[in-house]
Parts: C-alpha cells; sequence; structure tokens
C-alpha cells in the first residue's frame, strides 16, 4: 500500500519509521517536500519517495497529515482539492466541516497514534465520519494494525483516547528519569539505573496484561506488611504521586 506524508516531525517520522519497520517498501512512502527540511532529511536517510505536489498523492491510498493542528485545517482544505482517496490528520481538522466539502471518493479521518507505533509497540485510536464506508475502515486500521493496537472511538472520545495513549509516554518518561535520579542517589550508576527501570516497566506491564489482575491486586503482592514497597508507597500518597497523574491527564486533556 502507498501511503503519503505531508510533515514529518515528531509523530510523522514515529508513523514512518513504523512502516518501515513493518517492512513497508521505502518507495511505498511517499513524502511531500514542500522545502522542508525534515522531509528532505528523512528522505534521503530512509530512501522514501519524495513528491512536490499533493497531486502526486492521487497514487496513494492514503495520505497523513502530520502537522500541527494550526496549519493542519489549511493543508487538508488545499489536498482536498487535488487528491482523491483517504486524507488523515493527527493534529487538527474538524472531522464533519472537512469531510461535507469533500468530493464522494475522498474522505477524511482524525488519527492519534503514540510515538511506540515507530516500534510496532503503539496504540493508535481514530475516529470515523459515522457512516464511514467499511472499506475505509478496513484500510485506515490495516496501516495502524502493523504498528500496534488500533481503537476505533467517536470523535467526542478521541481527545480522551489521544491524552491517555499518546501523551501519558511523556509522563512516563520523566517517571523514568526522577526514579534514575534516586537510584544515581542511591550510587547506581546512571545507565545501569536506566536498563533496570526500563525493564522493571516492561515486566510490570506485561505481568499486568498477563495476568489480567487488577493494579491494587499486583501492588499487594509486592508489599510486604511492615516492608519497604509500603513505605514507599505511603511516601507517594503522602506527596500527591496519585493526584499528579490524575490532573496531569484532565490538564492534557481539557
Ligand atoms: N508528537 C506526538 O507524539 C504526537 C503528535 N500529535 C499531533 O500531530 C501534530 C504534529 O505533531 P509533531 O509531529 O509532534 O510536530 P512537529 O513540529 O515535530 O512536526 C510537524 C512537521 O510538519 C512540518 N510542516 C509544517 N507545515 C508544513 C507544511 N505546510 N507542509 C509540509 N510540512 C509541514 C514541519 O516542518 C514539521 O517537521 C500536532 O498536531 C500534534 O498535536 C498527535 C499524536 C502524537
Ligand atoms: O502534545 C501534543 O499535543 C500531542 C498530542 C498527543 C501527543 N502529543
Amino acid at each position: 500500500m502507498k501511503i503519503g506524508f505531508i510533515g514529518t516531525g515528531k509523530i510523522g517520522s514515529a508513523i514512518i519509521k513504523g512502516l518501515l519497520n513493518a517492512k513497508n517498501s521505502s518507495q511505498d512512502i511517499y513524502v511531500y517536500d514542500g522545502g522542508h527540511k525534515s522531509a528532505q532529511k528523512i528522505a534521503a536517510e530512509f530512501n522514501l519517495h519524495l513528491v512536490n505536489s499533493y497531486t502526486e498523492f492521487n497514487a496513494c491510498q492514503a495520505v497523513i497529515v502530520a502537522v500541527s493542528g494550526s496549519s493542519a485545517e489549511a493543508i487538508l482544505k488545499q489536498l482536498g482539492q487535488k487528491y482523491h482517496g483517504i486524507m488523515l490528520s493527527t493534529g487538527g481538522g474538524d472531522l464533519t466541516q472537512i469531510n461535507s466539502g469533500l468530493a464522494q471518493d475522498t474522505t477524511f479521518a482524525k488519527i492519534v497514534p503514540n510515538t511506540p507505533v515507530q516500534i510496532g509497540s503503539g496504540i493508535t485510536a481514530i475516529s470515523f465520519i459515522p457512516d464511514e464506508k467499511p472499506e475505509v475502515i478496513a484500510t485506515v486500521k490495516k496501516i495502524f494494525t502493523q504498528m500496534g493496537a488500533v481503537y476505533v472511538v467517536p470523535e467526542n472520545l478521541l481527545g480522551i483516547y489521544g491524552t491517555v495513549a499518546g501523551c501519558t509516554p511523556a509522563f512516563v518518561d520523566l517517571m523514568i528519569a526522577a526514579l534514575s535520579d534516586a537510584a544515581v542517589q542511591n550510587g547506581i550508576k546512571r545507565a545501569d539505573s536506566y536498563q533496570i527501570i526500563e525493564q522493571m516497566l516492561l515486566g510490570t506491564s506485561q505481568l499486568a496484561l498477563a495476568s489480567k489482575k487488577l493494579p491494587e491486586e499486583l501492588k499487594d503482592e509486592v508489599t510486604t506488611p511492615g516492608g519497604s514497597t509500603i513505605r514507599g508507597v505511603a511516601k507517594l500518597e503522602e506527596t500527591g504521586f496519585r493526584n499528579a497523574l490524575i490532573q496531569a491527564v484532565n490538564a492534557a486533556a481539557n
């Protein structure tokens, strides 16, 4: 399948790497040049198909617009006049409004992938117009299931799905950095601390997924009565750890 990109910054390039990781041909990935250094750089690095006009995207089944919210709408409008197929946006763009101005063989859907798509371990939330054609839904799902899990959600829930899956990797990265600081403070080498913490996170997630136990049950399996873990848990409560995360998700989502 040929897939086009307008915008190859952080998330655009993560999706491109995800497609390459899933063994898509590099020449099936079309990237709009438009004088943007990031597009030229990634095209040269991975031998992608560089194009200079939106019309050239007509060879593609889907075109992903991955630019910031403020410029996405104008780009989608221009693209809709020159391209026929599936238009996707990782940023702005009103689903109903954009779709209402498109030709019959063209459609627009919104996607929120997260950065782990680049290694096939991502999550992508997708919203379609309510009467979207099943073949369009199948094509978009096919693109993103190559890179991880896909959730098709109503448009009014896309924001919170995008926050919980797409923003929280940054929260977890901050947590890794803080845990690493504490490990270093107590004598572990920096590089060793990252390895231990990242493996711990991976194992903890895998155990939660495999056991299907609630997080509270899994926590109880670690907290020996009178032991060290519960002292740490109590300190997290005292310092507002859970409340901080709840507030962070709400701040990102609203
Ligand atoms: N970074 C992430 O994890 C995620 C980002 N998003 C959303 O995706 C959008 C893009 O985010 P990032 O990739 O992080 O931003 P970014 O700033 O890293 O990338 C945007 C890219 O678009 C290019 N660009 C801007 N205008 C252009 C145009 N007219 N034609 C071609 N290229 C153009 C820029 O040169 C830049 O390389 C934002 O709306 C963001 O909210 C959504 C999900 C996850
Ligand atoms: O920070 C942002 O706005 C985007 C949305 C999801 C991840 N990054």
